[in-house]
């Protein structure tokens, strides 16, 4: 066993963030800009007692687990990022900021919850005033005026469903968006969206550094498909999950009620399959949960088909959960089908809920011509998502868009706000956009689902 009697720090990789300072100057010139001190420190709900304000020697390290023994090394033992929070001294004077607030992508419970405490939190806590929306996404800073808020009108935002601000996919025009970041004077940028609105995030960083303007550029991370990775979760899943409940219920009882039943249901998840993982942990009446990260199959040894069987037999009834992305490859499509892309680049999925009910009927026909059989559908789609978030959720979204709204008027840019194991940090931008989050089917979570369905591991023996 590795001598641990204490922790040696000295292999810890800081991963860090930019602040605008760091490009803003040419080599040589001197670092002039002007500091202030943080407003908190006057603000009557907040005491600014020892330890309250962080500095960059507060981190946040990304994997908390150790193996003493060192038999099983995790990939990145080292990794810490700087803990997110407010700092004594600020870049920004709160009188000049202009702050740009989009939201891009597909829906997510707890959207407009962020945007309201982005909002409250700039104005409340740093005294700004001048806080836009962005119409549409991406394409809203070039195609709409941007929309004036303010404190009192967002006071309710957070009960609702969707994005008050609109969203869209792509409509991506990086010298367009830049140039209009520049023409309205926003010095600073609040992008709130999934994987795909964080690769635009990196490049318009980028192309700000490179014109060396003093903007903050700052990523929240949304996605219903919990498909970011590094962050212990991304808001509006658990809304997403929870809603998720009444559809698998739902299916439950029209198969428990039918002769030989089964109940189908399709939820959300492109490609990865955390929703119908954990609407399917969470709910214990599923016989089989089917995600993009396990490849399955119906006929033969093993396959779908012969563990129906036995549970029809065994129990009259079946519950399968399905994610979208699940089982794409064994749908026929067409030469077109095999290529269409959504408007910001993602493959367009065919339906794997209504092919697995044909599948499934005609496999019942086919082997059990004379017998009952019945086969009920959900596919809830668009309910899990467009919906205001939990009591979990908005709680998370408020932390998110404050930790944001710190670091940035801290002066840091390029960076995305999250909770690592817990505790809010600040990682880079393009750390984020590359990270993907799939399900690990070798943890014990996977254990875990096929020990309550007994759903088989799809190995062909
Ligand atoms: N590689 C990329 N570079 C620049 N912009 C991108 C890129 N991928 C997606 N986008 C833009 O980000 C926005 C949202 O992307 P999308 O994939 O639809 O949703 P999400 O961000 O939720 O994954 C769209 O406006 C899209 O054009
Ligand atoms: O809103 P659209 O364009 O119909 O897309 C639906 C897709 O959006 C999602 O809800 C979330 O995807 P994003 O995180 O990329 O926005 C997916 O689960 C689903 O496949
Ligand atoms: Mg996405």
């Amino acid at each position: 066993m590795a001598n641990s009697s204490s922790i040696s720090i000295s292999n810890i990789q800081l991963q860090h963030i930019t602040h605008i300072s760091d490009y803003f100057f040419s080599q040589g010139q001197e670092n002039t800009l002007q500091k202030y001190t943080n407003p908190l420190d006057k603000n009557p709900f907040y005491r600014t007692v020892p330890g309250f304000y962080l500095t960059p020697a507060d981190i946040v390290l990304r994997n908390n687990i150790i193996d003493l023994s060192g038999t099983f090394q995790s990939p990145t033992p080292s990794l810490a990022y700087h803990r997110a929070g407010p700092r004594k001294q600020i870049l920004f004077n709160p009188s000049t900021v202009k702050a740009a607030i989009v939201t891009c992508g597909g829906l997510c419970p707890g959207l407009n919850t962020v945007i309201r405490e982005l909002v409250v939190g700039l104005w409340e806590m740093y005294g700004v005033r001048e806080i836009f929306g962005i119409k549409a996404g991406y394409r809203g800073f070039y195609s709409y005026d941007p929309v004036l808020l303010n404190r009192k009108m967002v006071d309710d935002w957070h009960k609702r469903g969707g994005t008050v601000l609109e969203t869209s996919r792509g409509g991506f025009d990086l010298n367009k968006i830049v140039n209009a970041i520049q023409d309205h004077g926003f010095n600073q940028v609040y992008i709130i969206g999934g994987d795909g609105t964080m690769r635009g995030a990196v490049k318009i960083f980028e192309e700000v550094k490179q014109r060396k303007l003093y903007i903050s550029v700052v990523g929240i991370p949304k996605t219903v498909d919990n498909d970011v990775g590094i962050i212990d979760r991304s808001f509006g899943f658990q809304t997403a999950v929870e809603m998720a409940q009444q559809a698998i219920n739902a299916a439950h009882v029209e198969a428990e009620s039918a002769v030989n039943g089964i109940g189908l249901v399709k939820l959300m998840g492109r490609s990865t399959g955390h929703i119908a993982l954990h609407a399917t942990l969470s709910n214990r009446d599923v016989d089989c949960c089917l995600i993009p990260e396990i490849d399955f199959y119906l006929e033969g040894k093993g396959g779908l088909l012969e563990f129906l069987e036995s549970r029809l037999k065994e129990t009259g009834h079946a519950v399968l959960v399905v994610a979208e992305g699940a089982g794409q490859d064994m749908i026929p499509r067409t030469e077109s089908q095999k290529t269409e892309k959504d408007e910001s680049g993602n493959p367009v999925f065919l339906d794997v809920g209504g092919w697995l009910k044909s599948e499934l009927k005609n496999w019942w026909n086919r082997d059990h011509p004379n017998e009952l059989f019945t086969i009920k559908h959900i596919d809830p789609t668009y309910m899990i998502r467009a919906v205001p978030a939990n009591a979990t959720d908005n709680s998370y979204c408020t932390l998110l868009a404050h930790s944001a709204i710190h670091g940035v008027m801290a002066g840091y840019t390029g960076f995305v706000c999250g909770p690592i194991n817990g505790n809010y940090a600040y990682i880079p931008v393009d750390e984020i956009a590359k990270a993907k989050n799939k399900v690990d089917t070798k943890d014990h979570k996977w254990s875990w689902v096929r020990s309550v369905s007994n759903q088989p591991d799809f190995i062909r023996s």
